[in-house]
């Protein structure tokens, strides 16, 4: 597919490894400063192909793949925008040094498997997080559990995001389930599962992270307004900002984000995720990326996550400040569908304040992100009502 021409040859180019709804803004937010944008995913159509200059369809965790399509686009950035990539690759790309890996090649490796981040986290910068282990087999999982993490906990794949193949575990009976589903659910099977206890916290924040130049062309770390969300089978389902912290809190959370983020380093936007109790934070774990909690940010700040992230990668200044409170609602799949159309858009956009986005996924699944729907309102819990509301109103039919 081939959606307008290309810049000059000199313009600079970036190639985006996933195209999904996080890529399409970021490619709208790239294209804005003249660059020529990539897009790369597992199917044909995805979202951020709709808006990108060419795309290109590849099993992205096959290393030859990916390498093969960099050498074919010379891209100046390459940026991830999804987890399960053949990060090798993307090693030895860095390591030629013609393009830049977003933010590096070693913070895609970490962050793509549970276990490298974990350990950098828990082990190497001792931030809070719940007590872990990794397990190999079904008995040293039992072993773990019994011996050293105690129920209810949490069994997931080592390589998976939004949600799949995790459970939470509350007696012994539902372990056995929950390693089959961590073994045949992640998105690449690393033969290891990690278990974790559960916290018991108030809330769950996003606190989006930016490494940027300032106006000396140094890296300097700042904070988006921390982002709640409600979480349902590890997916998000709705998210608000800000959502209102202790003094106590906030600090501890933006120096777990300034620690791992600094450790991680290269610039762009991070979505540290945290839980909190009270003045108690803990490190869950961080996208090298935009976050997708962080979408209410296209309703809240002048300068989205993905304006942010774009600006952060080319070295232009940054502001993360917060304009409005406001939330973001998911707008899901009930059905599998091929061919897709939608429903109920002029009621949803009846609802003040409220703002649409449809991905334009080609196809629909059972429980699939296939939309967001934003809201701004004066206080938290009017924006998601109104957020919330929108969402349902839009209906999604096989077309
Ligand atoms: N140890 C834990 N204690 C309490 N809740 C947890 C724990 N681990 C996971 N959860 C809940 O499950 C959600 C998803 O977990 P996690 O972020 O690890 O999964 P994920 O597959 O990486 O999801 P995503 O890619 O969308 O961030 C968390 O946001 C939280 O609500
Ligand atoms: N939590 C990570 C996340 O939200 N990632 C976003 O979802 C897309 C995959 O969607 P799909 O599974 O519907 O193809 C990814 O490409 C990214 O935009
Ligand atoms: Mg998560």
């Amino acid at each position: 597919m081939k959606i307008g021409t290309a810049l000059s040859n000199s313009a600079t180019k970036a190639l985006l490894l996933g195209s999904g709804e996080l890529g399409k803004e970021l490619v709208i937010s790239l294209q804005r400063y003249g660059i020529e944008v990539i897009a790369v995913d597992r199917y044909a159509d995805a979202p951020a192909m709709h808006v990108a200059h060419r795309s290109h369809v590849i099993d992205m965790t096959d290393g030859e793949a990916v390498k093969k399509v960099i050498a074919l686009e010379a891209p100046d950035y390459i940026i991830p925008e999804i987890e399960a990539i053949a990060t090798d690759a993307l090693a030895e790309i860095e390591r030629e040094g013609r393009s830049t890996v977003v933010p590096n090649a070693r913070a895609i490796q970490l962050t793509m498997n549970r276990e490298g981040i974990r350990s950098l986290a828990a082990e190497e910068l001792k931030l809070p997080t719940s007590a872990y282990a990794f397990a190999e087999s079904f008995a040293d999982l039992k072993q773990a559990v019994d011996e050293k993490i105690g129920y209810p906990c949490f069994v997931k794949p080592t390589m998976s995001s939004s949600g799949k193949g995790q459970s939470m575990v509350k007696t012994p009976e539902q372990l056995k389930s929950a390693w089959n589903y961590a073994k045949a659910s992640g998105r690449v099977d690393t033969g290891k599962v990690i278990v974790e206890s559960k916290i018991d916290f108030d809330f769950e924040i996003t606190l989006l992270t930016v490494r940027a130049l300032n106006q000396h062309g140094e890296i300097e770390t700042r904070f988006c307004a921390p982002i709640g969300h409600r979480q349902e089978h590890g997916d998000y389902r709705e998210s608000w900002q800000p959502q209102p912290m202790t003094p106590a809190a906030i600090k501890a959370a933006e120096d777990i984000a300034l620690k791992v983020t600094g450790a991680i380093g290269g610039r762009g936007l991070f979505g540290v995720e945290l839980f909190v109790k009270g003045d108690q934070v803990w490190f869950s774990e961080v996208s090298p990326r935009p976050h997708d909690t962080g979408m209410a940010t296209m309703i809240t700040q002048q300068q989205n996550e993905f304006e942010l992230h774009a600006r952060a990668i080319l070295g232009l200044p940054v502001d993360t400040g917060l304009l409005r409170t406001g939330a973001s609602a998911v707008i899901l799949s009930q059905e599998e569908a091929d061919d897709v159309a939608y429903d109920g858009l002029a009621a949803a956009l009846s609802v003040p304040g409220s703002e649409i986005r449809l991905f334009g996924k080609p196809r629909a699944l059972v429980n699939r992100r296939m939309g967001v729907a934003l809201a701004s309102a004066e206080t938290i819990e009017e924006a998601k009502e109104k957020a919330v509301k929108a969402a349902n109103l839009v209906i999604i039919n096989p077309g």
